[in-house]
């Protein structure tokens, strides 16, 4: 799901990286010393006691080790039994600034060598460089530093599907949290770029989000849930899945075929229904989609019944017949969700029509189906932003259990983490 969205922006953590780390600057060491803790007088690797590093854990307690030894020996004596000197891979390989490896040859280096090669092979955040930030004191990254990296991010979003305003979205919110600040060594450029990222695409996919079962859960029951959208997107396939997920919260439902329109359409949404164990409310072919919901709300009424969801004919958004019936349903039953629902695959149109819908005829949220075959995750990205309404739900498969709360959180997670 979103691989390719997933490979792009991980380039641009490298390349943010990169830059970044170019221009670490450098601060006397009298400022280092006071912005981070000064090195104990018995420091690891200064005074010859072995350190353990394997005990240190913390990567941060080996860096303030590492940065403090650096320190120390510009006034220290190196020390007299010399191990092998040990190679810094990491920031050999970045063309960084390299330590002295006698100021290196500390007891703890030993120890370092069974700790070394795992993070020594990170060319991004591995301690080296991490540490090496540390001992720089302080970095400031100035928006030219940027530009490449940032004008890559942007095609590559662009190409992704992502709207261009949310792009530039995105771009803006980066170049606020990264740009101008100086940054003390208490973390590494790697994670401040990457904390830039999660930040940006949280901002722009988080919008509207509110708690969707807890809204269920308070509302007066029947709840009443409209679901509109193009045809063929997946529509009737994420009703039956919300059938089933209220079962599974202890919610009856009952669902209204609304699309009188389509010939088959109470063949298909009965199998579903059959399938689920769940009443279904329709009339013949041709008939008014609002009267259907109408009965299919007195139903619940008169039976106790949680939720109605209510199917509608998928036409295009700028039927006007069909935005004429929608405005019917409102006045009749007062939905207390209109859900629109699209296909995370239709990229850039999916957005479009979202934007559509929603001017039509208020939406209080989305379903993106199909994200389960979708590489480049645009509308997963754009939807929100460009609506003002959450997404919801994602559809991940065909299968009634395929539905996935939208977890903004878990979706940045998901777009940056490491393979
Ligand atoms: N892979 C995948 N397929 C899905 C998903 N959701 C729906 N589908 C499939 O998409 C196709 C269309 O789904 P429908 O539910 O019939 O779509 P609809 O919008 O109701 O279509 P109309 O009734 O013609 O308006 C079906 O084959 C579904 O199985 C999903 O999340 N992932």
């Amino acid at each position: 799901m979103f691989d390719n969205l997933k490979d792009k922006l991980g380039s641009f953590r490298k390349d943010a990286e990169e830059a970044a780390e170019e221009n670490v600057e450098e601060v006397d060491e009298e400022e280092t010393v006071e912005a981070d803790e000064p090195p104990e007088p018995d420091e690891p690797g200064v005074d010859g006691t072995p350190s353990d590093v394997s005990d240190a854990g913390a990567a941060t307690d080996v860096e303030t080790a590492e940065a403090g030894a650096e320190l120390e020996t510009a006034e220290t004596e190196p020390l007299e039994t010399e191990p092998e000197p040990e190679p810094e891979t990491d920031d050999a390989a970045t063309g960084v600034d390299e330590p002295e490896p006698t100021e290196e040859g500390t007891t703890d280096s030993v120890e370092d060598d069974e700790e070394k090669p795992a993070e020594s092979e990170d060319n991004s955040t591995g301690f080296g460089r991490k540490a090496k930030s540390l001992v720089k004191g302080k970095f400031v990254i100035e928006e030219e530093d940027l530009e490449d990296a940032l004008h890559e991010l942007e095609m590559a979003l662009l190409s992704s599907d992502v709207e261009m305003n949310v792009a530039d979205e995105i771009l803006d919110n980066i170049r606020d949290e990264l740009v101008g600040e100086t940054r003390t060594f208490t973390t590494s450029t790697g994670e401040v770029v990457e904390e830039a990222l999660q930040e940006a695409i949280h901002d722009v996919i988080s919008v509207g989000q509110f708690d969707f079962d807890e809204r269920i859960a308070i509302e007066d029951k029947p709840i009443t849930i409209v679901f509109t959208g193009v045809n063929g997107v997946g529509k009737t396939t994420s009703i039956a899945k919300m059938s089933r997920y209220f079962e599974e919260r202890g919610f009856s439902t009952v669902m209204a075929n609304g699309d009188t329109y389509r010939a088959g359409a109470n063949e298909q949404i009965q199998e579903h229904a059959d399938a689920l164990d769940t009443k279904l409310i329709s009339h013949e072919q041709g008939g008014d989609p609002a009267a259907v919901l109408y009965d299919a709300v007195e139903y619940a009424e008169a039976n106790d019944v949680d939720v109605v969801l209510g199917d509608t004919a998928g036409r295009l958004h700028t039927d006007e017949g069909l935005m004429d019936q929608l405005e019917k349903i409102d006045r009749v039953v007062d939905p207390d969700m209109t859900l629109f629902v699209d296909e995370a695959v239709a990229g850039q149109d999916a957005v479009n029509r979202a934007r559509e819908f929603n001017n039509a005829a208020e939406i209080d949220g989305a379903i993106l189906t199909k994200a389960d075959a979708d590489s480049n995750g645009g509308a997963a990205i754009s939807v929100a932003h460009v609506t003002g309404k959450p997404i919801l739900f994602l559809g991940i498969g065909q299968g009634y259990d395929h539905l996935e709360r939208f977890d903004p959180d878990q979706m940045v997670e998901r777009l940056l983490e490491d393979d």
